[in-house]
């Protein structure tokens, strides 16, 4: 049995300007987590994600591709995955075997509705870790994220794919994304071998530390957001407001390389000072670009925090799911959350995510 867990992740700067390659974010993973679990089977397999399929899904092999007796269309992250690992591990002279395959998840509230914390990309790197060491792979963190990056972006074409960064070296990164367009064409001709090999022109992860006198404090809205709608109406806007959107991104590299400097430099004031411009800078991309990222909610929550004496923002696309907050430790968190409680905000009891790897 192979069993391995990957965790959800919250945007702390550079959402939208890290869709284009080369810009960069600085994410956090959280401490809650999409769990795997892998056990061999003898003669055709099962997969059930338990929060998605009650039932279990039947398949079997054609060759060395899957196929299925019921609708999977649920399960493409977890399918691109398995895809891609056992394409690996062909390459490595691996006999490919039948095993059921079980998800469990985190990311997704009671009810069912998902937090907006990542979970296609925490299922994706969840299933590529566990299933890369069912077949004894011996992948390294930059591994999981290349290979969950190429099965998440058989999905979902239009991500900066630092979800997975986060996901799969935990802790808090600064991600500068890949180009993607080189992805594409090196699936489409080359190896995984080779693909993992190779340096991926302009991505770059680095492990940062939160001072320890600052904390993060996670609301969640309710509602759930598509986070690939709001990020095509982007793209719709930078080809109809050119020079609007060369600014937005030009101030988004400048303050979030200040952010990260923060980090470095365990400088607190900078860090609360640069995370709190990112609302604003987002704010004027929301008004340019005609996107409701900041919702009503989403406002009232950022404008309790900053009330108390915090530094507050939405995370990742907006348009609903969660916001964040980042205080030192003289904010009243409790009188925080009580207040966010009568709005209709719920508090999310979530920590930074402890660090995997170091990138
Ligand atoms: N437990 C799960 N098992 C299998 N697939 C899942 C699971 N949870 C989520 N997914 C897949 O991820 C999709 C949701 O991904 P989406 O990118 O919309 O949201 P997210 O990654 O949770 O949030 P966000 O991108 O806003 O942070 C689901 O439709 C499903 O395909
Ligand atoms: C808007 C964007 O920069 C962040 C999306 O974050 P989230 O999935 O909505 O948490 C898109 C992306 O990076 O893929």
């Amino acid at each position: 049995m192979s069993t391995g867990k990957a965790p959800g992740k919250l945007y702390l700067a550079g959402e939208y300007a890290v869709v284009e390659t080369g810009f960069p974010a600085v994410l956090t993973s959280v401490n809650k987590y999409v769990t795997v679990t892998i056990n061999k089977a003898k003669n055709g397999g099962t997969i059930q994600s338990k929060n998605l399929n009650k039932e279990l899904i039947h398949w079997n092999r054609q060759g060395t591709e899957l196929v299925f007796d019921d609708s999977e269309s649920q399960l493409q992250y977890i399918l691109a995955a398995i895809k891609f690992v056992e394409r690996y591990a062909l390459e490595r002279g691996t006999k490919l075997s039948y095993y059921d395959l079980l998800v469990t998840s985190e990311l997704d509230s009671a009810d069912g509705k998902k937090f907006g914390l990542g979970s296609s990309a925490a299922v994706t790197v969840a299933v590529v870790k566990t299933l890369g060491d069912f077949y004894h792979l011996g992948l390294s963190a930059m591994d999981i994220y290349k290979i969950s990056a190429i099965s998440h972006l058989s999905v979902q074409g239009n991500g900066s794919l630092g979800d997975i960064a986060a996901s799969a070296f935990g802790g808090i990164v600064a991600y500068y994304s890949p180009d993607r367009n080189w992805i594409f064409n090196m699936v489409r001709n080359h190896s995984i071998t080779e693909i993992l090999s190779l340096d991926w022109p302009e991505l770059k992860i680095q492990s940062l530390d939160l001072p320890d006198n600052l904390e993060l404090t996670v609301g969640w809205t309710g509602s759930p957001a598509s986070t690939s709608i709001l990020v095509d109406r982007i793209a719709l806007t930078k080809a109809q407001k050119v020079e609007k959107y060369q600014n937005f991104l030009h101030a988004s590299r400048q303050n979030v390389e200040k952010l990260i400097d923060g980090f470095k430099t365990n400088n607190s004031n900078l860090i609360k000072e640069t995370f709190s411009k990112y609302r604003n800078l987002l704010a004027d991309l929301a008004e340019f670009s005609d996107v409701h990222i900041e919702t009503e909610l989403l406002t009232k929550l950022c404008d309790i925090a900053e009330k108390l004496g915090g530094s507050a923002k939405t995370s990742g696309a907006g348009g609903g799911d969660c916001g964040i907050v980042l205080s030192d430790m003289n904010l009243d968190v409790d009188e925080l959350k009580k207040e966010w409680q009568q709005v209709g905000i719920t508090p999310l009891t979530l920590k930074i995510g402890d660090t995997i790897a170091h990138a």
